[in-house]
């Protein structure tokens, strides 16, 4: 790994105003020589009595650029603060965030010798004699800055605790305070840093962070920081900020000779590649990617859910390092467990695997964080989370990331690949897709600047070694694309077809051929057939793996961008095999799918015991019981005797619903007129959709969105009468708007830009994304909300280019 620090900006010392002579010390004692481009400008806003909306990619020092101006304000305002009083308080969305952001805090203070005490407060204590210890050492310590997660900073700040001791006085809190009353006071508070400032405002933080600003003073400065900084102006307001100074560090790439190619909102050092790839491959290629790579390195793999997360935890130690703790059978069967892996995976150093995500018990989900991030260099490591890990965490020397899925919300696209390539080291991160729809996703991350390339599918050769060369006979990725094209150029359904309802068949046909021509790799279904064998014998996998499943699909139909992440278009058999299922569960989600298609394995499922076995003996005598309970039950009946109970059982039997005792001619003939009278709903129902779609379409009146609307029929239903309608409504608003805007500037829009900017405009909650917009309408709102202070926003931007600042003042 490239060990090259960021040592662009100016010098710290050459930083107006200038800092103190303790603070200056302190950062030259971390060996930090100069500012990075977003210290170099936010530092010098914020300590001029200006609120700051600070946007840099990630790993690019914002850290120092909120914790030198807390403290540099601290200090120079002379501020005296009471025991039970606090000067500044940070808030980050996560506990993981706010202990390294309050560790940093700490090692800065104790290198610059200032007097003050910062204290962590963050949620996760598992009883109220914990919460009671923790109250009590807070208010014996008396801090003057607070770092912590929004739920435990209310707790302290407007009293809202709700654990807490009884006593003979009445209800008293953990710590002695009284419920509803702070612990703290911030009368006298200078400053207010919302880390990943989007997030924190997003909703699910709202509550409570309302809260929190309604018992800050109006005057304070606040910062607000992250590397997706919305421009959502009613983020802004509800921050409280007043007169705000705008920073946004821009990364331009550069080519061999030097020109600026393109900006892009990810460190230039970190290398984005994406690979089309089957759901039951994304394993296989992982294992392969690793052994590939040839050293020993450390990895991120991101799931969408905390089941999924736990599962492959299970899945992957077994896989990477089997021992005898976790391997039924005894020393012969890990023993040969180890010889079959080799198979599939063949390293010669450890591996260590790591799970963190938000489900976990605080001092589990620490234990993590700590093992993970204080590995030594040179040892080999993959952790496996959710997004809780995904925004801040600054955990050294991170190879690669890679993502199972795409994160439901875009922006966390970047945050989870900002893991790696921080600071100005290298780094790569990998993102899989799925063939189909989903390859649009590469587009719509283009529009948002991060740029991705392709990235080659690793075959196994017969002697174990990985190269990008598919053998011969197999159908290689670029052959596979082409069918992809193909199948999209002919998507267009004959008339004939719709007639007869026979294009969704057909289209379904063409999806299935897309996956199976991937199929050509038994190596990689020989993997998964491995992890069939380790479920049929380990029931503790067999269960999370059903549960994986089922939760992964459930946030696939969440998904935020779901024009690209279709539902209908998953490949869910493909999907239920990537997680090496032994049957797919049945889930209201996938009525409808054939899920018929999936070949099961031949098992009992009764019969999977789990390893430990005192679970196993609770099990069976749980099953024993069923079993006799049903037994009993059909004793009843068949005592009863009763035709409608007789009915009963055979359904419970059979479990296919009372035979039919029809005549065969009869029922042939209704079967024949039900169908008959499907295929006539559907022509009317088809009929009536394109007639709507016909005039839908002729309601958007550019030509250029008309013609590619016609040729996606899927997309254009979507979104002219489809789910999204307010989709629909935006793009009408947007094209007429870029109408106007292509009148003065002549550029023609694509397809994919308005569907952006749409989009933009649904979920970002912005007023509205324009830069002059921005301006006028904070102008507007400050005034509003502020009385007496209507200077109007001011904007700065820089461009964040290593040896090279380029600063330009509005
Ligand atoms: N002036 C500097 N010179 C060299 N390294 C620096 C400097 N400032 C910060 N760093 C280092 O850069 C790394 C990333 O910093 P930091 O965690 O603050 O990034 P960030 O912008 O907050 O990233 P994210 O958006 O992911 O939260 C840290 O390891 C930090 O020590």
């Amino acid at each position: 790994m490239d060990e090259v620090v960021p040592t662009y900006g100016k010098a710290w010392t050459a930083l107006r105003p200038a800092l103190s002579e303790k603070i200056l010390a302190a950062v030259s004692s971390l060996g930090f020589e100069n500012t990075t481009p977003v210290q170099e400008s936010t530092i010098p806003a914020f300590l001029q009595n200006s609120d700051v909306v600070v946007e840099a990619a990630t790993g690019s020092g914002k850290t120092l650029a909120f914790i030198i101006p807390v403290l540099e304000l601290l200090h120079r305002n002379k501020v005296r603060l009471a025991h039970n009083e606090i000067g500044a308080v940070i808030i980050s969305p996560t506990r993981e965030l706010a202990r390294q952001i309050s560790a940093v805090l700490n090692e800065m203070i104790r290198l610059s010798g200032l007097d003050y005490k910062a204290h962590l407060v963050v949620g996760g204590s598992t009883s109220a004699t914990n919460t009671a210890d923790e109250l009590s050492q807070l208010k014996e310590l008396g801090p003057d800055i607070l770092v912590g997660t929004p739920g435990r900073l209310e707790d302290i700040l407007c009293g809202r605790l709700k654990r807490g001791k009884k006593t003979k006085s009445g209800m008293i809190t953990a710590a002695g305070g009284v419920r509803g009353r702070a612990i703290v006071s911030a009368l006298k508070l200078e400053t207010l840093v919302l880390d990943e400032a989007d997030r924190l405002l997003d909703m699910g933080f709202e509550a409570s962070l309302t809260a929190i600003l309604s018992v800050l003073p109006k005057q304070r400065r606040t910062g607000l920081f992250s590397a997706t900084m919305s421009e959502g102006l009613s983020q802004l307001v509800r921050a409280g900020l007043r007169n705000p100074v705008r920073v946004q560090v821009q990364v331009q790439s550069q080519d061999d000779t030097g020109v600026i190619a393109s900006e892009r909102r990810i460190p230039s050092t970190l290398k984005v590649e994406f690979l089309v790839c089957p759901p039951d491959r994304k394993l296989a290629q992982i294992l392969r990617f690793i052994q590939n790579s040839g050293t020993a390195q450390k990895y991120i793999v991101y799931f969408s859910t905390c089941a999924a997360v736990d599962y492959f935890f299970k899945l992957l130690r077994r896989l990477l390092r089997p021992m005898a703790a976790i391997v039924p059978g005894g020393k012969q069967a890990l023993k040969n467990e180890r010889q079959r892996l080799r198979q599939w995976f063949d390293v010669d150093y450890p591996i260590s695997v790591h799970s963190l995500h938000g489900q976990m018990v605080q001092r589990k989900r620490q234990g993590t964080y700590d093992a993970f991030s204080g590995m030594a260099k040179g040892e080999a490591g993959v952790l496996l989370c959710t997004d809780v890990a995904s925004r801040g965490l600054d955990i050294p020397d991170v190879d690669c990331v890679i993502q199972w899925d795409s994160p439901t919300d875009p922006k966390t696209f970047a945050h989870r690949c900002g893991r790696t390539a921080r600071a100005g080291r290298s780094g790569s991160a990998l993102v899989f897709i799925n063939p189909g729809s989903e390859e649009t996703y590469v587009d719509f991350l283009a529009l948002r600047k991060i740029p991705m390339s392709a990235a080659a599918y690793l075959w196994q050769g017969a002697d174990g070694s990985i190269t990008t060369k598919a053998p011969v006979g197999e159908t290689t990725i670029d052959e596979i694309s082409e069918v992809s094209s193909d199948a999209d150029s002919s998507n267009e359904p004959e008339a004939e077809d719709v007639e007869k309802g026979e294009h969704k068949k057909k289209k379904n046909r063409r999806r299935g051929m897309l996956c199976r021509g991937y199929q050509e790799d038994p190596h990689s279904d020989g993997l998964i057939e491995m992890i069939q064998g380790i479920a049929a014998s380990d029931r503790e996998i067999y269960e999370r793996g059903k549960l994986a499943f089922v939760s992964f699909v459930q946030s696939y139909l969440k998904h935020e961008a779901m024009y690209i992440f279709r539902a209908k278009e998953l490949p869910i058999i493909e999907v239920g095999k990537g997680f090496g299922l032994l049957h797919l569960p049945s889930m209201p989600e996938l009525r409808g799918r054939p899920l018929g298609k999936f070949k099961r394995y031949q098992i009992d499922t009764d019969t999977i015991p789990y390893l430990d076995s005192k679970r196993e003996e609770r099990r069976l005598s749980k099953l024993k019981e069923t079993q006799k309970a049903a037994a009993a039950d059909r004793a009843t009946i068949h005592q009863n005797g009763s035709a409608e109970e007789e009915k009963r059982e055979e359904v419970l039997t059979t479990k296919k619903g009372p035979k039919n005792n029809e005549a065969w001619a009869s029922a042939r003939e209704a079967r024949e007129l039900a169908k008959e009278r499907k295929l006539k709903r559907i022509k009317r129902k088809d009929a009536k959709a394109s007639a709507e779609e016909e005039r839908l379409l002729q309601e958007i009146n550019d030509p250029e969105m008309r013609k590619m609307l016609a040729k996606d029929p899927l997309l254009a239903k979507r979104m002219l009468y489809g789910r999204d309608k307010s989709l629909r409504d935006m793009i009408a608003k947007t094209t007429e708007s870029k109408q106007r805007q292509q009148q003065s500037n002549n550029s023609k829009l694509s397809l994919g830009q308005i569907i952006e900017e749409a989009h933009k405009k649904k979920y970002d909650d912005s007023s509205s994304e324009d830069e002059e917009d921005w301006e006028a309408l904070s102008n507007k709102q400050m005034r509003k909300n502020v009385r007496g202070r209507t200077n109007g926003a001011k904007r700065k931007r820089f461009s964040f280019n290593p040896g090279f600042s380029d600063e330009e003042d509005s």
